[in-house]
């Protein structure tokens, strides 16, 4: 399993070794113990799975407050653009994105600490999205950040006319309006 810390301080990239037979493969999604030597104590509580079709996005999402959640993503059937942007005021990386394409094939997942926005566009015809975070649903204390915003200004790899967003997603902030972290 290798843990790559991307371009954005606490966020990893994680890879995990795939042991391949003609039965098939077999690989460790998760390992407590290892996952907290790269990244630190983390207790994640509550498992999440969507399935959307081609050019939807779900983002970008957040917890606001105490009720922030990490997250740890990946995808089990087709691929997506995945997108985590910093939203604490006082990081030197305020506004940033890192984005990477996770796939069923290269079973890559990306780690979003706390204080960030999340999102994900399909680039499959049909995409299983599943994830762990480490605070429970809070819809209270839910936002969302528009997911073209000029500011952070996402190059999400796909034309607009072919993204699909749910009422919600349409009604994001924009980054100049949204509920911060310190
Ligand atoms: C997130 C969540 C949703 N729900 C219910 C609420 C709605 O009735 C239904 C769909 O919720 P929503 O449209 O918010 O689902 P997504 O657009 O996939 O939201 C997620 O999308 C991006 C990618 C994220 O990072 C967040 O995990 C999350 O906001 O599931 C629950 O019951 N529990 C939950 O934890």
């Amino acid at each position: 399993m290798k843990f790559i810390e991307q371009n954005i301080q606490g966020v990893w990239v994680i890879e995990p070794s795939v042991f391949s037979d003609d039965r098939g493969y077999f690989m460790e999604s998760f390992r407590q113990s290892e996952f907290e030597k790269f990244v630190g104590k983390t207790n994640f509580i509550q498992d999440n799975e969507s399935k959307s079709s081609r050019g939807v996005l779900r983002g970008l999402h957040y917890q606001t407050g105490e009720h922030a959640q990490a997250k740890l993503v990946r995808v089990v059937q087709g691929s997506v653009l995945d997108v985590a942007v910093d939203i604490r005021k006082s990081s030197p990386t305020f506004g940033k994105y890192v984005a990477v394409e996770l796939t069923a094939e290269n079973k890559k997942q990306l780690f979003v600490p706390r204080g960030f926005a999340h999102g994900f566009v399909v680039l499959s015809d049909i995409a299983i999205f599943t994830y762990k975070i480490d605070n429970i649903y809070a819809p209270n204390h839910e936002a969302s950040i528009i997911w073209s915003d000029p500011t952070i200004a996402i190059d999400w790899g796909i034309s607009e006319d072919e993204i699909l967003l749910s009422g919600k997603d349409k009604t994001g902030k924009l980054l100049t309006e949204a509920i911060l972290f310190e």
